[in-house]
């Protein structure tokens, strides 16, 4: 599914206007009407006697206020409009529906100033529903004077709340909130979701998040190549490697994973055992000698293989040959699990890089190695899928781990083109940057997932749908959507604070068989 901008949504919605002839009108009534639909469900179609609180802003997303007051009033709801506007500010669309509400003697209340204030306070005390209307993908900075006193105070009533378009107070294209910004318990944005609805904080601020179509014509969607995308259950079900019956495990991949270090061999462990969860028909995991023998004992379907060390057991240099033997015989690397940051170990990384011609997926300390020669990355290699978290990714970036988190999607899509890989970029709302540009965000996971090994399974995960002969970019958003997935699934079961990354192993299988029914923001969006 499409992730649009404002200014994205502002072209959409001229070009449906001009090049097909769409009236903007209709779409701010067909608007206004998918909010009445959805308002209609949230009281299981009892609407009548209700007492709806409008709160309208000048632009048309106030104008889609007033659409949805008048169709609630018309079916016998008890609204009353609170306008942060005069009515003579209000244009075009907006100014057509406010005369046509008072023609039906729908009510109208100023919010212009302090002495407003009190009269909106009192009427959220009895309200039923709030309909926030008063900024939608117009909206830039922060919400100040009065409208920051309305979203302040209707936060602070705690009504349910549907936001219109976008939660007021909410940047369209950043998902960010520098003054007051309204906590919707649901929100309806219409055509395509904007980017600041699904990532943090904007996702926390929009509640349940439902897209509505309004009349958009999707040949015209279609036509303009947007490049962001939600991943949708839909999507990464069509994208999941298909199993023939008569598969044999030669058939599904042989994934090579190296790391492990003295104390670090459960990093490796689960990443290994990841790749065979995720499907691959064979895993080996290579590790230094001395931890080989612990290594054999906690895994079980997976081959180990000890490999030359320094004396303090270290992967060492003379390891390099003896995994690219391995790899001649595999389809994909795993690499970084447990791996440190040993100096002969980093150095072992810096020679590998530019051997590789096998896709691999690089992790954890390989990231902080090749951090210390970032040009490796711009040299020839062969199909990299770097998995950094934000301290990882401004190591790489020689930035700061809070600068990455202020502009993850601009920074995650700079360095996938720049090195030509594919980028995933962790956090709430993991990103997957390509190299060609495209880019999704993952809407799975929860902050349970953030627990020592968590990423090591990710990296099996996707280094397992690689060895099945998923393209990199395709293998790391499907294996972060699953990732996710399979964290909701045991947040739901264990909770948060209990789970561990052995528990993502276990809900695995699960997360693969019920993929149809994704649950969260993709099911209700209902499309792909
Ligand atoms: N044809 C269209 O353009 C359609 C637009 N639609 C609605 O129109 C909305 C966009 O409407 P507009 O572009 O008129 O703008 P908005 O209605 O989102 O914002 C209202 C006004 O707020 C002002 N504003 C911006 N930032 C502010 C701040 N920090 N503090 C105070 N005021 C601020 C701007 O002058 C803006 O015109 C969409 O979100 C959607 O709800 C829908 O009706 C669909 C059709
Ligand atoms: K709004």
């Amino acid at each position: 599914m499409y992730l649009v901008t404002a200014a994205e949504m502002g072209q959409l919605d001229r070009l449906a206007s001009s090049e097909y002839l769409v009236p903007s009108i209709v779409l701010m009534e067909n608007a206004g009407l998918r909010v009445v639909e959805s308002i209609r469900r949230h009281f299981q179609d009892r609407v009548k006697n209700r007492r709806v609180l409008i709160f309208c802003g000048k632009g048309n997303n106030g104008g889609d206020g007033l659409v949805v007051a008048r169709h609630l009033l018309n079916q016998g709801a008890e609204v009353k409009v609170f306008l942060l506007a005069r009515p003579e500010d209000l244009r075009g669309d907006a100014r057509t529906n406010l005369e046509i509400y008072q023609k039906m003697g729908g009510r109208i209340f100023p919010l212009l100033g302090e002495s407003h204030l009190q009269r909106a306070d009192i009427a959220l005390l009895y309200a039923d529903l709030v309909v926030d209307a008063i900024f939608g993908t117009g909206f830039k900075g922060a919400a100040m004077g009065l409208p920051a006193a309305v979203i302040t105070m209707i936060n602070k009533a705690h009504r349910d709340t549907v936001a219109v378009d976008l939660p007021s107070g909410l940047e369209a294209d950043t998902g960010r909130a520098f003054g007051p910004c309204i906590q919707a318990t649901w929100t309806v944005t219409f055509a395509l979701p904007k980017l600041g609805l699904v990532v943090e904080p904007g996702a926390s601020y929009a509640g349940r998040l439902e897209v509505a179509d309004i009349g958009i014509p999707q040949k015209l969607i279609d036509s303009q190549r947007f490049n962001l995308h939600l991943l949708t259950a839909a999507w990464c079900r069509s994208r999941l490697p298909k199993r023939e019956a008569s598969g044999h495990k030669g058939l599904y991949g042989h994934v090579l994973a190296v790391g492990g270090a003295p104390g670090l061999t459960g990093a490796i462990a689960l990443a290994a055992t990841a790749a065979l969860r995720a499907g691959a028909g064979l895993v080996t995991a290579a590790v230094p000698r001395g931890v080989h023998g612990i290594l054999a004992m906690k895994t079980t379907e997976v081959m180990t293989c000890p490999l030359p060390e320094t004396p303090a057991g270290y992967l060492s240099r003379e390891a390099l040959e003896p995994i690219l033997e391995r790899l001649a015989a595999c389809d994909v690397l795993a690499l970084g699990p447990g791996l440190s940051r040993d100096p002969a170990t980093v150095e072992l990384v810096k020679e590998l890089l530019p051997r590789l011609k096998a896709p691999a997926v690089v992790d954890a300390d390989a990231l902080n190695a090749l951090a210390t020669d970032t040009g490796l990355l711009t040299g020839n290699h062969g199909p990299l899928v770097l998995t950094p978290h934000p301290g990882e990714m401004a190591r790489l970036a020689g930035t700061t781990a809070a600068r990455v988190q202020e502009d993850r999607l601009e920074i995650a899509r700079k360095y996938a083109r720049e090195w030509q890989v594919v980028l995933l970029l962790k956090g709430a709302r993991t990103i997957i940057a390509w190299p060609d540009g495209q880019a999704y965000i993952n809407p799975t996971g929860n902050p349970g997932m953030a627990t020592a090994g968590s990423g090591d399974v990710l990296t099996g995960i996707i280094a397992g749908l690689m060895a099945q002969g998923l393209e990199p970019g395709v293998a790391a958003a499907v294996g972060a959507f699953l990732h996710g997935a399979a964290g909701d699934e045991a947040q739901a079961r264990l909770g948060q604070h209990a789970l561990l990354a052995g528990d993502l192993l276990n809900f695995l299988p699960a997360v693969f068989r019920n993929l149809e029914v994704e649950a969260g923001v993709t099911a209700s969006l209902g499309r792909d």
